[in-house]
């Protein structure tokens, strides 16, 4: 039987409505959005880690507790598909339009979200550090980032080419949420006004954001391969010392071009500087490429 493209709704993580694009095949009303040349479909792993199923309703509101994880995972891939095709020309993740696939409450009590190649998998949280992953629109397009970022400069997930992998999805996490604070409306549910990550102040939370201070830390998984996650602090601040000073609408065609343009797996800190005082320079001329150049300075990038 095909599937009828069709509208319905759903409640959010935060019990907001939000309008979806859903299919229908006359008995049932599935996540799956053909509004795009690729599907985007949301999928449910009922708190395992191995058991995948198309998130489905019989009617067209998805307003089920169990169904707001889906809701907001579907809700935002599209939001950020959209970002990347009506601002960057970019069709999917892989610029061909390929399928988006989201699974939501994957694991139990899980305090991550990540993109494994296939598709987007977002944890419950433990209500604690987090609240369900797939609530925020900063982190679809962090892990969608990363889908670009492997069909692209292929940064290798250690040390500095995975730090600037990091920093990569938090960049256009920004253009997508436009705050420099990373996951603030999912961390620390009990808390207000914080966040997992600042852009603006790294330190602020246990991250560096200058050379001096970038932490040698093992390629494990204990050692979050090389400090990804911590070192990422660095180029980020890079970022704020660039999209403070010039146009954001530059600063993101730089950080696209540089990343689909002029970097590779194992790029350093210096490469990155490198291919984005190249493409600032590329399409807007040496004022900007040196506003670049002195952001990386400022993070002792030289
Ligand atoms: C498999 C485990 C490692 C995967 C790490 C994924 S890509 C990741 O970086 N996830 C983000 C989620 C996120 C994104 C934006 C805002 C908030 C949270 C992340 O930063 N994870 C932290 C918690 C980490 O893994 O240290
Ligand atoms: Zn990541």
């Amino acid at each position: 039987i095909e599937k009828i493209a069709t509208t319905g709704y759903g409640y959010g993580n935060k019990g907001d409505y939000k309008p979806l694009n859903m299919a229908s095949d006359g008995r049932q009303y599935a996540l799956i959005d053909q509004t795009h040349n690729g599907n985007i479909e949301t999928y449910d792993a009922r708190n395992t880690d191995y058991n995948f199923s198309l998130m489905t309703d019989y009617d067209r509101a998805f307003t089920s507790p169990g169904q707001r994880a889906g809701v907001d995972a579907h809700y935002y891939a599209d939001q950020v598909y959209d970002y990347y095709k009506n601002v960057h020309g970019r069709d999917s993740y892989d610029g061909r339009g390929a399928d988006i696939y989201s699974v939501v409450h994957y694991g139990y009590n899980y305090n991550n979200a990540f993109w494994n190649g296939e598709a987007m998998f977002y944890g419950d949280g433990d209500g604690r550090t987090f609240s369900s992953l797939s609530g925020a629109n900063d982190v679809i397009a962090h892990e969608l980032t990363h889908a670009v970022t492997e069909y692209t400069a292929g940064l290798v997930y250690e040390n500095q080419p995975g730090a600037l992998n990091e920093s990569f999805s938090d960049v256009f996490g920004y253009f997508v949420d436009p705050d420099f604070l990373m996951g603030e409306d999912v961390y620390t549910p009990g808390v207000s006004g914080d966040a997992l990550r600042s852009m603006s102040n790294p330190e602020q939370y246990d991250q560096p954001s200058h050379m001096r201070d970038f932490q040698y830390l093992p390629n494990t998984e204990q050692g979050d391969n090389g400090g990804v996650h911590i070192n990422s602090g660095i180029p980020n601040k890079a970022f704020y010392n660039t999209v403070t000073v010039m146009d954001k609408s530059k600063a993101e065609k730089i950080y696209y071009r540089a990343l689909t343009y002029y970097l590779t797996p194992n790029a350093s800190f210096s490469d990155a500087k490198a291919a984005l005082v190249q493409s600032a320079q590329d399409l807007y001329g040496s004022a900007d490429a040196n506003i670049v150049a002195n952001a990386w300075n400022n993070v002792g990038v030289n």
